[in-house]
């Protein structure tokens, strides 16, 4: 099976959604994991019926200490300032989720490069891509313990999924084995340059265009006040309807990406998002933000309980995802 023959529904949705649209309200859920352990079977019922609905909702009483989660951001941006020469030593080599680019990464939907720069961090794949203690002292450590935070709060989540879906409570934990060097969850951090002073111009290009995640599910950090992610949940797509999730503190956004759907034989819904420019009236400084994409290992077999689909590993179908959003660009 290659890129050509495989009918990527998730793509063709890409392709026909890079209008401006319109914006509605929605009601986005919200769910509470305090004490998760005990009240285990009533969240993953609240999970699941926001998955199913809508793919998106925000989870507070998540476990990650708010100190943490300011940690990461101050680190974050302590990156993002450092020299474009510094930062240009860690390209992100192609094919991997490690390392800088900047205003490198279009978009299906778009066409143009998203109006950003990241920093992504895939354990495996970080050979020469740390910067080094004298450039950013304590960087890599803060980082790394900060994926694992998120890996831990993704596995609580997935193992709600795994429950409803027939599974043995661990089965996601144990396709996103951190020990193995298939491991392929990505902690991004991503900086949205100031629009403070740009030309109108600048403003027809997007921090984010349209698009659905490729994993299994992204733990999304935002900061309250750097606004500007909206939704379009599957069934509207076509509507341009598009749903503001402004963020707030202690809430962490979730959605569900095109891997866990397809597992779910298209139980639980992958939906389209994008980050919006900010518009006059509207705080135009710098947005950062940093997802966690927990993304099965390579050789994770993907077999829904329904049969829907063929099994194919978690390697070979991002292989083929990432070919198709290539393929179409070149088009
Ligand atoms: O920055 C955000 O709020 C969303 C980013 C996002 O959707 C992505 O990186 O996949
Ligand atoms: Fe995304």
């Amino acid at each position: 099976m290659n890129a050509q023959t495989y009918n990527l529904a998730e793509l063709n949705k890409e392709t026909t959604i890079g209008g401006l649209g319109t914006t509605v309200e929605r009601e986005i859920p919200v769910i509470d994991l305090a004490d998760f352990d005990t009240r285990k079977l009533e969240i993953a019922d609240q999970l699941w019926h926001a998955a199913t609905e809508i793919g998106f909702f925000q989870v507070f009483n998540h476990g990650i200490p708010q100190e943490e989660i300011d940690i990461a951001f101050d680190t974050a941006w302590r990156f993002f300032e450092l020299p474009a020469e510094v930062k240009g030593q860690y390209p992100m080599p192609k094919g991997t989720n490690a390392g800088w680019e900047f205003k490198a990464q279009v978009r299906p939907s778009t066409g143009t490069p998203d109006n950003k720069e990241s920093y992504q961090i895939t354990r495996p794949n970080m050979e020469k891509l740390w910067p080094s203690e004298e450039e950013l002292p304590g960087f890599q450590d803060r980082m790394l313990r900060f994926e694992r935070m998120n890996w831990e709060l993704g596995m609580r989540i997935l193992s709600c999924f795994a429950l409803k879906m027939g599974f043995a409570e661990d089965f996601f934990t144990k396709a996103h084995d951190p020990a193995s060097d298939q491991y392929q969850s990505t902690l991004r951090l991503i900086h949205y340059m100031s629009m403070e002073g740009a030309k109108p111009e600048d403003f027809t290009f997007w921090r984010a265009g349209a698009h659905s995640d490729f994993d299994c599910l992204t733990i999304l950090h935002q900061k309250e006040g750097e606004g500007g992610l909206q939704v379009c949940p599957g069934k509207d797509a076509s509507t341009g309807a598009w749903t503001d999730v402004p963020p707030k503190k202690g809430y962490i956004t979730c959605n569900i990406g095109d891997m866990l759907m397809r597992w779910s034989d298209d139980q639980l819904q992958s939906t389209l998002h994008r980050v919006r420019m900010p518009q006059p009236g509207e705080y135009m400084g710098r947005r950062l933000s940093l997802p966690f994409f927990c993304q099965a290992n390579r050789d994770a077999v993907m077999q829904g309980p329904l049969g829907t689909y063929e099994p194919i590993t978690a390697g070979d179908y991002l292989t083929m995802r990432i070919n198709a959003n290539f393929n179409k660009n070149k088009m």
